[in-house]
């Protein structure tokens, strides 16, 4: 945490007021002491020196200037990486502490690195989809950065649609060669990020031909630019797709192939291989494994949203305890827009699901090195459960954090539109998430293709899978009890994610009967489907939250407990009441519960108020990484806003040429 020596009154005051232990409750988040050391340890080497700050804002550069400073940038913690803390930070893990060096990387960056996919989405295709041969050569060379790759797999006319991508790779038996070929413009690779000007390789996902057949998508590692010169090679057109709402130091790029050649090697070949006589030879017992690196980078944006959700909400409370607006009562001083219940309402969730988040994501993390320890053994069984939850939770995730940001945004009020806010960029970068790697109604829909299948098992008496265990409760034909317990709670939402799964299959039947194809049919309920899979997604994490939460706390302090315990009922109050139709149609909670849920809920955040800034202050986030003229461990909002509205380019001059150009000869009306 950033210290300096004066702090605001009002943060002073809330600090004094936190009744509980804020370091226990880091060591808590950080999952555990020994992490919570570590990372600390990684952020004093990484961020002490300062060689990497800004020169100017980057919010006053130019694209071009925008991209070579952060270049610059990631060179300098690049070696940082390399030289000091590549032993901490257990890279091959991708563990605690390769989060921590992700999260560390935000200081560098308001924005992305352009070397962003080398470690989220190159290396980790090298990992999933070579033979151990191809694994041996390309792994050193990518993780010690002697070539620099992304992931083209999105095409100019196809993102979602992986089946339908239209690059080509026919296999050339006579000189044993892959001949890449971009047959149309809408086949041109479109988005990969760092692929319009810093990668010199790329793994690109195009259709395997072999002897005159089709055998769908594979990925292949293909040298774009000559090692030494950087120029495209012959065959290869290559560039930059121009700006976007975030994500601009990451110079997202197009590239097609004309006829480009490869050798037969360079097939990615772990899931099935070409051999030298052209002959295809599958070897996957699952038929989506080389989908793999897409469900890897899902599990990891679960964890990216509650990052940037706990960045958001650090910055909307600590301003909001800084900030005093109207005059309620009119003999006392104007109170801090934190005391507001709308305030504590629009900001308290934020809080509680950033920790419900967090602790989803280590549960599914957890979860997902189980499958893979299993697929090792050759058991694919539990990949298919695993595809729809970390698809329901990716979407929900993402989608819930940036709308909080975008509310911690109205809890700033017109400070929070400011760049220098930090919100702005959050809610950029989030925002992208919900849609790349798998659009938010995409993903709910493979979630909810799982769930009708649960279903029918429920149904037909089979074993369920954990995550759908509570479908054999769907038959009673009796509505669930409402009991306003947190385990009653759950099994509510429990009990309206099956309520609505059962509609969509009724629906689903139903128009068939009529003479609908299935495909129609289907078609006709996706809004209902992803309404399913949604709440199947969010009685999930409620969930596992409640329950990590117990868990993680049995032996925290009293406080500590009591005031995680309040975080996770506010969190299911809260969804309660957001869905009190469906809990009318699914349980049997009456008016009066009703009201007496919203009572509960408005003393709940009463009771949460005197810890809020302790609960940010919790999440450890340096002010280097916060980036914001309002969210600064010492409050001085008025004084850093200030001194970045003198850093506007356009106040290094007392009168602008345009008032002469322009404005004078119009006010003349010389115009
Ligand atoms: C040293 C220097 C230092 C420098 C700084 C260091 C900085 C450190 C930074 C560290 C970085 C850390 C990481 C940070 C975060 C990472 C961010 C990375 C940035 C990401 C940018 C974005 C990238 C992309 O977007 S890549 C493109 C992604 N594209 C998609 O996701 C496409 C979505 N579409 C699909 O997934 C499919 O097409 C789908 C699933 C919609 C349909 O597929 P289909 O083939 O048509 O399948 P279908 O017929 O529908 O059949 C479904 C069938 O198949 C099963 N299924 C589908 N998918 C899967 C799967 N993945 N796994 C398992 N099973 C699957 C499904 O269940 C169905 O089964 P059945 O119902 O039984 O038939
Ligand atoms: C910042 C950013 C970075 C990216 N980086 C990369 C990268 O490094 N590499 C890479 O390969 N790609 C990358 N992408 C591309 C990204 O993966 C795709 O944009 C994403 O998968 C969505 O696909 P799409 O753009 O084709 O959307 P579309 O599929 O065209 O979606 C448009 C609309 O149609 C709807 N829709 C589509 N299909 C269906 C359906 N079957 N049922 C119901 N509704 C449907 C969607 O819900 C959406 O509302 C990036 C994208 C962004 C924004």
């Amino acid at each position: 945490m950033s210290q300096t020596t004066e702090v605001n009154p009002d943060l002073v005051m809330e600090r004094a007021k936190c009744n509980f232990n804020v370091l226990e409750v880091t060591h808590l988040i950080d999952g555990g002491e020994q992490n919570t050391l570590q990372r600390k340890k990684i952020e004093n080497i990484a961020l002490n020196d300062g060689a990497w700050k800004d020169p100017i804002g980057e919010e006053h550069m130019t694209p071009k200037e925008k991209y070579e400073n952060s270049v610059r940038k990631t060179c300098i913690y690049g070696s940082i990486v390399k030289n000091e803390l590549a032993e901490l930070s257990g890279m091959e893990s991708f563990g605690m502490n390769f989060l921590a060096v992700r999260r560390t990387a935000d200081a560098f960056f308001k924005e992305v690195t352009p070397l962003l996919q080398q470690f989220g989405q190159f290396v980790p295709t090298i990992l999933g989809q070579c033979t151990p041969e191809q694994l041996s050569c390309w792994l050193p060379k990518a993780l010690g950065l002697k070539i620099i790759g992304t992931y083209a797999q999105t095409e100019l006319g196809h993102g979602t649609f992986i089946r339908g991508l239209e690059t080509t790779a026919t296999y050339d038996p006579e000189t044993e060669e892959f001949v890449l070929h971009s047959p149309t413009l809408s086949s041109y690779k479109w988005w990969a990020g760092g692929l319009g000007k810093t990668v010199n390789y790329c793994i690109v996902v195009a259709q395997l031909y072999t002897k005159g057949e089709c055998h769908g998508t594979y990925p292949f590692m293909v040298p774009i630019r000559d090692e030494d010169t950087h120029m495209p090679l012959p065959g290869i057109k290559v560039g930059e797709i121009g700006p976007k709402m975030g994500y601009n130091t990451g110079d997202n790029g197009f590239l097609a192939f004309n006829n480009y050649r490869i050798p037969r090697e360079n097939m990615l070949m772990k899931h099935a291989q070409v051999l030298k006589d052209g002959t295809y030879v599958k070897v996957a017992r699952h038929g989506k494994l080389t989908y793999g690196t897409m469900v890897f980078v899902r599990v990891v944006l679960v964890s990216d949203a509650a990052f940037n959700l706990a960045k958001a909400c650090t910055i909307a409370v600590r301003y909001s305890a800084i900030r005093r607006q109207s005059r309620p009562r009119p003999e006392e001083p104007e109170p801090q827009v934190l005391d507001y219940a709308t305030q504590q309402h629009k900001l308290f969730i934020a809080i509680a699901t950033a920790h419900a988040f967090q602790l989803c994501s280590v549960w599914l993390w957890d979860s997902y090195n189980v499958v893979l320890a299993q697929m090792k053994d050759g058991n694919t069984d539990t990949l298919t459960e695993f595809h729809a939850l970390s698809s329901g939770m990716k979407a929900i995730s993402t989608s819930d954090s940036a709308q909080l940001i975008e509310q911690c945004r109205h809890a700033c009020g017109g400070h929070g539109y400011m760049i220098s806010s930090g919100i702005p960029n959050l809610y950029n970068y989030v925002t992208a998430t919900r849609t790349l790697e798998g659009d938010y109604t995409v993903l709910l829909l493979q979630t909810a293709r799982f769930l009708v299948k649960a279903y029918e098992q429920a149904e037909a008496k089979k074993p369920l899978t954990p995550s759908v265990a509570y479908l054999a409760h769907a038959f009673s034909g009796r509505k669930t009890t409402w009991d306003s317990s947190p385990d009653g709670i759950i099994r509510s939402f429990q009990a309206l994610a099956a309520g609505k799964i059962a509609a969509c299959v009724r629906n689903i039947r139903k128009r068939m009967q009529a003479g609908l194809s299935q495909v129609d049919a289907w078609e006709m309920s996706t809004i209902q489907l992803v309404a399913a899979a949604e709440a199947h997604s969010r009685a999930v994490i409620a969930d596992t939250y409640r329950r990590e939460i117990v868990r993680l706390t049995a032996n925290s302090s009293p406080n500590v407990k009591a005031v995680m315990e309040q975080l996770t009922i506010l969190y299911l109050y809260y969804w309660a009441l957001e869905r009190t139709g469906d809990l009318l149609m699914y349980t049997s909670v009456s008016e009066k519960d009703l009201v007496d849920l919203q009572e509960a809920y408005e003393e709940l955040l009463l009771k949460i108020r005197p810890n809020a800034v302790g609960l940010v202050d919790a999440f450890d986030l340096r002010d280097e990484i916060l980036h914001s003229t309002l969210g600064s461990y010492d409050g001085r909002v008025y004084e850093r806003l200030m001194e970045e509205a003198l850093k506007s380019p356009l106040n290094k001059e007392p009168v602008n040429q345009a008032h002469f150009k322009y404005l004078k000869p119009l006010i003349q009306g010389k115009l």
